[in-house]
């Protein structure tokens, strides 16, 4: 386990529900906080019954037992990061704020999880509002894909200035850090995954690339890539760091596991990729506003902006 100079123990906890299939959810997550060398921890949302092929099933947490679920971890244990990932209601919203605030929880990263994969809601519509009011303001880094940051933002993304427009309007809500994930842009061109950060502080966009894996196996990327992000702050990354560092991860779990025989549908991905060598470090320190590159398990510099989504 990762350890703090002085002898601290890194710990995560992860506020999600559970994915019967171990490939998104509370699963994916504590297998990246393990692969990252911190001790996760969890709070379940809701039951899913869920395969590669879909959700068949969901079982609602009632907010009472995720309160004490919440209590009992963090009056014990206590976490150095937090994230949340599906909420189901907006119940479970307000009481996971509330304890949040109550515990004076830092670094807290809220993956705005919406809508699984193969289509099926994991967040009550009328829920959305309550979480861009009570949990964006708590947040440190925000991280919606696309069709969320349309949800959220009430208008369509085609393109990068769209993005860019989005994670602008979502950091209003108080959010320093707003990351919007382009895994969803592909359309079937053979693009790369570009991924837009804005931070309100300095008030620069820094683009993050990789080639994108021709590979329908990218169940969990969300919660996998939302859980490195998490996990590199409680280690005492900088967010941008973290950020580049989790996006590299997760190209290389997609990679890995792109002949996987794991389910006959979306699979998911490889969470024993690499975390804690050099590969994933990119070139110190990131400057806010430029772009990145990740190729053949190297960041470079780019002069230019990428050219889209
Ligand atoms: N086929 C792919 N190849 C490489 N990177 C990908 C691919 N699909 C998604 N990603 C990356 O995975 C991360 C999660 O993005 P995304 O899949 O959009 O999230 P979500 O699971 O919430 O829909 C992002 O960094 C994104 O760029
Ligand atoms: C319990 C749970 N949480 C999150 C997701 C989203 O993951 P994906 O977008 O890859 O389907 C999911 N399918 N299930």
């Amino acid at each position: 386990m990762f350890r703090q100079p002085g002898g601290h123990v890194v710990r995560a906890l992860t506020i999600a529900g559970s994915d019967s299939g171990g490939g998104a959810g509370i699963q994916a997550d504590l297998k990246t906080l393990h692969q990252f060398g911190v001790y996760g921890m969890c709070a379940i949302t809701a039951l899913t019954a869920q395969n590669t092929h879909g959700v068949q099933d969901i079982q609602a947490v009632p907010a009472s037992f995720v309160q004490q679920q919440l209590e009992s971890v963090l009056t014990d244990l206590g976490a150095d990061a937090v994230k949340t990932g599906m909420l189901a209601s907006a119940d479970i919203i307000h009481t996971v704020a509330d304890v949040l605030e109550a515990h004076a929880v830092q670094h807290l990263v809220v993956d705005p999880v919406m809508v699984a994969k193969g289509g099926a809601p994991l967040l009550q519509p009328d829920a959305v509002d309550a979480l861009k009011a009570r949990l964006f303001p708590l947040a440190a880094v925000v991280t919606p894909n696309l069709p969320e940051a349309q949800a959220l933002c009430g208008y369509p993304i085609r393109d990068l200035a769209d993005a860019k427009r989005a994670a602008r309007d979502l950091a209003q809500s108080g959010v320093p850090i707003v990351v919007i994930k382009g895994g969803h842009a592909a359309d079937g061109r053979p693009n790369d995954a570009v991924d837009i950060i804005y931070d309100s502080g300095t008030q620069t966009f820094t683009s993050l690339v990789s080639p994108r894996v021709p590979s329908r196996k990218t169940h969990g990327t969300g919660c996998t890539f939302s859980s490195a992000v998490t996990a590199l702050l409680a280690r005492g990354e900088a967010p941008l760091t973290a950020i580049a560092m989790a996006k590299a991860f997760v190209f290389e779990a997609i990679d890995r596991a792109k002949d996987w025989d794991v389910g006959s549908g979306h699979g998911p991905t490889d969470h024993t990729a690499p975390a804690n060598t050099s590969l994933l470090v990119p070139p110190a320190p990131l400057q806010h506003g430029s772009s990145y590159v990740y190729r053949d398990g190297t960041w470079t510099v780019h002069a230019s902006p990428p050219a889209g989504l």
